[in-house]
C-alpha cells in the first residue's frame, strides 16, 4: 500500500532476524505471529536521540514488518527509562559536515513517510517524555497511549530552530490548526494530563499498565479488515504524504540551508551548552 515513492530508496541492512525476533544495536523488535503484532523498543541510549543510522534502522524495521504477512499491527516504545525520544540528534545539525546533514534530513524525511503511510496499525506507548521528533514519531502513529508526568510536544522554536511543514501538518491533523498554531510560535511542551486534554494523546495510563493499554488496543486494530483499516488510513494521509514526497529534494536543501546559518548554529551550541549545564545543576 505504501506508494511506490516511499519506495525508492533501499535501506541499510543493519537489522538481524532470528525468527520472531529481530535485533540492531538500537533496536529490539518481536513479532508475536499468534496476534500478528510487533514491539519495537528503541534503545539507543542515553535518550533515544535521532541521528542518521538510527532512523534508517527505524525505517528499515517498518519496512521489514511489512514484508511480514504475518504481522498486522506494530506498537513502538522505548526501553530507555523515562525517555521515549529526545526526539533530533541535535549534534547532527551542529557544526555538521554538510554531506551528511543531507543523508540525515532524508533519512528522517523517508522514515516518517514510511511510519506515517505504513499499512501496519500502529500505536504508540509513550512511557517518557517526547519532545520534537519524539512527537512527531508519536503523533505519525495511529494511536496514543502516555504515561503520567513526562513531556510532550513540537519544541523547536526553543532551540532557535523551525519545525518543518511536515511536521506542522502532522501536529494539525492532530489537533487542529489554531492549537498548532500556539503549540509551535511556544515551542510548547504538553504535560500528559495537557496532552489528553488537547487530544495530542488518545489516553493515560501508568506507566506500569501502559504495554498492556497498548496490547488491548491494538487487537482491535488488527481485529477489523486489514485493507479496509489500511486504506481509510491512507485515505486520511496521502494527501500530507505527497506534499513531502512532491518536494524532497527541496527540503533537504532548505533544512541544510538554514542549519548552516551562523545564527542557526549559535542558538543550537547555546541550547546544547543549557542541557549540560542543566544536567550540573
Ligand atoms: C526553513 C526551514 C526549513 C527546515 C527546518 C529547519 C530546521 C529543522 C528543524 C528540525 C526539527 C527538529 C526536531 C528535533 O527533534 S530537535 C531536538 C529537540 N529535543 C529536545 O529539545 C530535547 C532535549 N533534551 C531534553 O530535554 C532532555 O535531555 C530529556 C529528553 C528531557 C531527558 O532529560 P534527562 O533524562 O535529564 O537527560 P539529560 O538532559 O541529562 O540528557 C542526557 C544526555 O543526552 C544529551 N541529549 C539530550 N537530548 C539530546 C538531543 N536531542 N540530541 C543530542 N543529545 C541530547 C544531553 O545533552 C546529555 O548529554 P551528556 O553528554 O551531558 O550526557
Amino acid at each position: 500500500m505504501a506508494s511506490s515513492i516511499l519506495r525508492r530508496f533501499i535501506p541499510r541492512k543493519t537489522t538481524w532476524m532470528y525468527g520472531q525476533r529481530m535485533m540492531s544495536s538500537t533496536i529490539d523488535v518481536s513479532v508475536d505471529e499468534q496476534t500478528g503484532i510487533a514491539l519495537m523498543k528503541m534503545k539507543r541510549k542515553p535518550v533515544n536521540s535521532l541521528n542518521l543510522e538510527f532512523l534508517q534502522d527505524i525505517r528499515n524495521t517498518i519496512v521489514t514488518l511489512e514484508q511480514n504477512k504475518k504481522c498486522k499491527g506494530l506498537i513502538l516504545t522505548s526501553d530507555v527509562p523515562k525517555i521515549f525520544s529526545a526526539g533530533i540528534d541535535i549534534l547532527e545539525m551542529y557544526q555538521p559536515n554538510e554531506e551528511r546533514l543531507h543523508n540525515f534530513w532524508r533519512a528522517l524525511q523517508d522514515m516518517w513517510l514510511q511510519l506515517y503511510m505504513t499499512p501496519l496499525a500502529t500505536i504508540a506507548a509513550i512511557n517518557g517524555h517526547s519532545p520534537a521528533g519524539g512527537c512527531l514519531i508519536s503523533i505519525s502513529c495511529d494511536y496514543r497511549i502516555m504515561a503520567p508526568n513526562y513531556t510532550i510536544g513540537l519544541n523547536e522554536t526553543l532551540l532557535g530552530i523551525v519545525a518543518p511543514f511536515w511536521f506542522k501538518d502532522a501536529m494539525c491533523n492532530t489537533v487542529g490548526y489554531r492549537e498548532t498554531e500556539i503549540a509551535l510560535a511556544l515551542g510548547k511542551l504538553y504535560s500528559t494530563d495537557e496532552a489528553l486534554q488537547k487530544g495530542l494523546v488518545d489516553e493515560v495510563v501508568t506507566s506500569e499498565q501502559i504495554m498492556e493499554a497498548a496490547q488491548r488496543k491494538m487487537l482491535e486494530y488488527v481485529k477489523i479488515p486489514n485493507m479496509a483499516r489500511a486504506m481509510s488510513k491512507q485515505l486520511m494521509r496521502q494527501e500530507t504524504a505527497d506534499k513531502l514526497c512532491s518536494t524532497q529534494d527541496s527540503d533537504v536543501q532548505n533544512f541544510v540551508n538554514f542549519c548552516l546559518q551562523d545564527k542557526v548554529q549559535q542558538s543550537l551550541g547555546f541550547y546544547l551548552e543549557q542541557l549540560k549545564k542543566r544536567k550540573s545543576k
